[in-house]
């Protein structure tokens, strides 16, 4: 069932009962929330630059986009309720209650009835990947391959999934220049691509919103990928002047056909979910506004199935590929770093910073 205005009203009353502060990152998500769940999408001039807190708040509102009023809601909620359990939980750790793993900045990581989530949560970058959430889920994934649970959720905080690589990445330049830049950032593209090769459980992809370049390239590699009808799939990797990753030079052309595969890596065409879906890529497709219900539901099933079984069957389905995977990724990285240093990737990223700027 969907949260309720009352529900809203007893999540409000209950955020003034926690015990520990949330902090001003989860205060100004809730903040966006309500203002979204009771006025809509953000409808007031920006505050000038000096104005900091109300700037802050008209940010974290405005970054909600068009995400609907009942879904506003039912996030509110929702983060109160995680909220009131991790503060009891803080001071009596209940055996099978919420966990949320610390030391992360840019995820929450979560694990409850045999789901550990992994949610991407820099939504007023429209969830990015930087250089330091790539290695937070290097970390957030090794930690769950062993704990528990059974399976591994990959999702985005806000109305995004994620924009994909953090295009400030290239910004900070190291001593050795921009071909040390290059290296390492595609040492790290390697590492973090090898991260979901070799992930041993079931990985699935909580697609809520729109996905941008790796983000939909990786995910030729989950294993059940749920999309909301909002999702959209786009690989903009010719405007940028860069080459496919994350296996997609493998994957898709398996998954689409070759055909459907250029289109989108090649010239960048956006898929709607359910296209991503007749094409194979999506596995499932599910209304915005029942989305978070209908496929937590379906997973909190799945999740009560044998741990042990659901590994082996992934192992079954995916070990014969997982060498060609390999290869395929470390090829792909030797050439994207390559296009790093090409002039149609600067030229492209140095556009995309000065608009930016502009703004
Ligand atoms: C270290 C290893 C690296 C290896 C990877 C190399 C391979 C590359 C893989 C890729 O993923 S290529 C794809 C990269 N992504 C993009 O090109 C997307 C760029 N962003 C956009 O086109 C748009 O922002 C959007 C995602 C379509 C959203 O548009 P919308 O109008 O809804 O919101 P904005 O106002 O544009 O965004 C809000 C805020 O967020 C910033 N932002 C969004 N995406 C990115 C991003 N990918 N990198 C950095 N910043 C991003 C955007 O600039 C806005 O910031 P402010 O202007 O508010 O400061």
């Amino acid at each position: 069932m969907r949260a309720s205005l009352k529900d809203l009203k007893n999540a409000v009353n209950q955020v003034k009962l926690l015990k520990k502060d949330p902090g001003n990152e989860v205060k100004l998500k809730l903040y966006a929330l309500y203002k979204q769940a009771t006025e809509g999408p953000c409808n007031m001039p920006k505050p000038g630059v000096f104005d900091l807190i109300n700037k802050a708040k008209w940010e974290a509102w405005n970054a909600l986009g068009s995400l609907p009023e009942e879904t506003a809601r039912q996030n509110y909620v929702d983060l109160v309720s995680s909220l009131s359990s991790s503060s009891e939980s803080s001071s009596q750790v209940k055996p099978g209650a919420d966990k949320e793993h610390a030391g992360y900045g840019t995820l929450v990581v979560t694990s409850e009835d045999g789901i550990t989530k992994i949610m991407l949560n820099r939504p007023t970058r429209k969830n990015a990947i930087s250089t330091q959430m790539y290695q937070e889920i290097i970390l957030a994934l090794k930690a769950a391959s062993q704990d528990d649970s059974a399976i591994t959720v990959l999702t985005g905080n806000g109305d995004f999934y994620c924009s994909g690589n953090d295009l400030t990445n290239v910004t900070d330049t190291p001593l050795g220049g921009i071909e040390e830049k290059a290296k390492n950032s595609t040492n790290l593209l390697r590492d973090f691509v090898a991260s979901f090769i070799d992930f041993p459980k079931p990985l699935i992809a909580v697609v809520n919103g729109p996905a941008v370049g790796i983000a939909v390239t990786l995910l030729g590699l989950f294993d059940i990928v749920y999309a909301s009808d909002r999702a959209t799939f786009h690989t903009p990797f010719s405007h940028l002047g860069l080459s496919p990753e994350g296996c997609s030079s493998y994957t898709f052309p398996k998954i689409m056909g070759p055909t459907k595969a250029t289109e989108m890596l090649t010239f960048g065409k956006k898929l709607t979910a359910r296209e991503a879906c007749a094409q194979g890529l999506v596995t499932e497709v599910f209304p915005d506004a029942t989305f978070q219900k209908e496929v937590w539901t379906r997973l909190t099933a799945y999740a009560k199935l044998p741990s042990n079984v659901l590994r082996i069957s992934k192992q079954v389905i995916r070990s014969m590929e997982k060498e060609k995977l390999h290869s395929v990724n470390v090829e792909e990285s030797s050439i994207v770093q390559e296009r790093f240093l090409s002039k149609e990737s600067m030229n492209a990223v140095m556009n995309f910073l000065s608009k930016r700027a502009k703004l």
